[in-house]
């Protein structure tokens, strides 16, 4: 391929060489990371490859695809060469080898094919067989692979999740999206700490509180939310207040219908808050353009306590919620302990997790996604970024998306345990480690505000069976216990 023609290819995909040189160095940065992840956990024999090594190899295996193409995959695989090349073969069709590329595949449509896996069919790809002990089919997913769903039986039969599309009146929804487009003008990026270099978020966001006496509590200190020191919190409006709730109505029947159809006897999950579902806080998202996207994670319980319910409202935009359930393995119990802390720090996501492939929810305009219970502790959710978007009349090429959240008042920052760096301590479950995996642990913080190194604290949570924490049983002073 000439020079020019091969310039010309990048540029479907960057808007300029320096975002090229950018999305390298990025990905440079997380292979940094990975490798100090994996030299923890795992002996990797390719882990000091520069991401242009890299390529190199995807180019010499891959020789028709171009090179924007292949590190847009290697991005999307975090770096690793084989998730990557795996998901390049996916792509290809089956009985091609990977050298050899449809003739005709061009840059856009290989990266389309390369992220990560197309599903041909959700019934002749996938087949299921059997119910998990939570009572929900077991994921119908492939190595690999994604899963793309549509419709609300699907989503509710095969992931922790329920949809409900045309959520609110069509004018109350434009309203509410018109409302929102304006007040994102003034959302920023979030800014988290990465070991020693701040990372900025792919989108910006803001979070809402629904009361003043939140407000106050709020301004006068950081309020550290989602692993992201947050420092602009605004009050829920009107409009906001009105859909809130509606969607707590919606929330707490979906939450009945998954209990009764999903759950083990029928009976809510343990930790599993028994209250009606009030939504108190919301995270507003805004995606501008395709590239903007959020990287896999699960969000982080410390307010929300375990077995947390999320409604989740799409506006604008239509774009893809991708989610994966995490899968255990075995590895050392101190060891796992920080693989969990540091994958909080840069939401990352785990080749091993993604063993099972992933599955692809549809969120169109005016559609409400509840998050159940068995979602944050079991699964990691992300937006990846989309190939193409269809503009939306109001939104153009926005998505807004709230997240309503019910935050415990046992675990407002005044309440829960502080570290010795004097932060409130962060509350984890134990994702991937076969034996402790389930349990809950509080742990610093500190490690995630720009410019803070954090200390050592850890303490294993315990709770109720409503998920209220047992301090006293932990031998845990809260932080306003031990005020005078
Ligand atoms: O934008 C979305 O749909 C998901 C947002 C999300 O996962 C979050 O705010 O934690
Ligand atoms: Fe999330």
């Amino acid at each position: 391929m000439g020079a020019e023609a091969s310039r010309k290819r990048r540029k479907l995909f960057f808007e300029s060489y320096a975002e090229i040189d950018a999305q390298k160095a990025r990905v440079k940065h997380e292979e940094d990371i990975r490798k100090t992840n994996q030299n923890e956990t795992e002996n990797d024999e390719n882990n000091d490859e520069s991401t242009d090594v890299k390529i190199a190899r995807l180019i010499s295996l891959y020789p028709r695809y171009d090179e924007a193409a292949l590190l847009d995959v290697l991005i999307s695989y975090e770096g690793c060469v084989e998730a990557a090349s795996a998901a390049l073969d996916v792509g290809s069709d089956a009985d091609q080898s990977p050298s050899s590329p449809p003739a005709s595949l061009s840059a856009r449509e290989a990266a389309a094919k390369s992220v990560p896996g197309i599903q041909t069919s959700l019934f002749s790809s996938f087949t299921s067989s059997s119910q998990s002990s939570s009572g929900w089919a077991k994921p119908l997913t492939k190595r690999g692979k994604t899963l793309y769903l549509y419709s609300p039986q699907d989503v509710a039969s095969n992931t922790p999740c329920s949809i409900i599309h045309n959520f609110l009146p069509p004018e109350e929804a434009n309203d509410l999206l018109t409302e929102l487009l304006e007040d994102a003008k003034s959302f920023q990026p979030e800014t988290f700490q990465l070991f020693e270099n701040q990372v900025q978020s792919h989108h910006t966001s803001c979070r809402y509180v629904s009361t003043d006496h939140e407000m106050m509590i709020e301004h006068g200190a950081e309020f550290v939310y989602n692993g992201i020191v947050r420092t602009d919190t605004r009050k829920i409006s009107s409009r906001m207040n009105a859909v809130s709730e509606k969607v707590q109505k919606a929330v707490n029947q979906e939450i009945q219908k998954r209990i009764k159809t999903h759950y083990p006897e029928g009976k809510k999950l343990k930790y599993q808050s028994p209250k009606n579902w009030e939504p108190n806080a919301a995270i507003v998202n805004c995606y501008t353009g395709p590239q903007e996207n959020l990287g896999w994670h699960s969000d982080h319980l410390t307010y929300l306590g375990p077995r947390a319910v999320i409604g989740s409202l799409s506006l604008g935009v239509a774009r893809e919620f991708r989610v994966r359930r995490v899968v255990p393995r075995d590895g050392d119990e101190e060891k796992e302990e920080q693989v969990v802390l540091k994958s909080t720090k840069n939401r990352f996501s785990d080749k091993i997790a993604n063993a099972q492939g992933q599955i692809s929810i549809h969120l169109p305009h005016n559609s409400l996604l509840v998050m159940h219970a068995d979602m944050q502790e079991e699964w990691k959710h992300s937006v990846p970024t989309a190939q193409t978007i269809s503009p939306h009349p109001i939104a153009g090429n926005r998505r807004i998306n709230i997240t309503y959240r019910s935050c415990r008042e046992s675990l407002h920052p005044r309440n829960i345990p502080r570290c010795r760096c004097d932060v409130p301590a962060i509350l984890r479950c134990v994702q991937r480690k076969q034996g402790t995996q389930g349990r809950y642990m509080w742990m610093c913080y500190a490690g995630y505000s720009p410019g803070s190194k954090g200390c050592s604290y850890f303490q294993w949570a315990q709770f109720d069976d409503d998920g209220e924490p047992l301090w006293e049983k932990m031998g845990v002073k809260p932080y306003s216990h031990g005020k005078a």
